[in-house]
């Protein structure tokens, strides 16, 4: 395969017992969609800096106590030339009140509820084990943006 431009991005899980925070995102990649809260990587900034900001521009919630890695994606697509990798994390604690953004529109869900059919494919085989607490390294090939070709995907100890 030639060599892929590769991205980093984030994902930052926010849960609070038994619901998670999801954004639904108005505009740019995944618009339409039901996701966690995550950007890009920005020169200069760790991946953790990227993932606290994101949070904060994107939910108007402040992450208290820094975050921790869950997980890491690699996500290609059929055909395109690039390569996402996305790093997730959980945040340890965080305050404030959800507030809509330009980019998201936040709203807190019961686990049971997670609105599966409006998300990115993948999400249905890395969320269980996010939300039980375990870490996961994963890598997903998308034909277009709703249908995955093939994945792997393994539970691990640590990064
Ligand atoms: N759950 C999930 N998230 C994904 C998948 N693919 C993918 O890029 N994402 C996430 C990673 C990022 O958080 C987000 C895409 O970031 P983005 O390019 O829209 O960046 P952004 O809108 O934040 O742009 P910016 O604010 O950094 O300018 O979507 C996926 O398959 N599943």
């Amino acid at each position: 395969m030639a060599n892929l431009t590769r991205k980093l991005l984030t994902l930052a899980l926010i849960k609070d017992g038994q619901r998670v925070l999801l954004g639904y995102k108005k505009r740019g990649f995944g618009e339409g969609k039901w996701n966690m809260f995550g950007g890009k990587v920005e020169k200069g900034e760790t991946p953790e800096y990227a993932a606290i900001r994101e949070v904060k521009e994107e939910s108007g919630l402040e992450v208290i106590g820094g975050v921790e890695q869950i997980g890491d994606l690699e996500f290609t697509f059929d055909g395109e030339d690039f390569l996402m990798h996305v790093l997730v994390f959980q945040a340890r604690g965080f305050s404030g009140t959800p507030a809509e953004s330009e980019e998201m529109r936040p709203q807190w869900y019961q686990i049971e509820d997670i609105p599966y059919s409006k998300m990115w494919k993948d999400d249905e085989f890395w969320y269980p084990i996010a939300l039980r607490g375990g870490k996961f390294k994963g890598k997903f090939h998308f034909q277009g943006h709703e249908v995955i070709l093939n994945h792997t995907l393994e539970e691990v100890e640590h990064f």
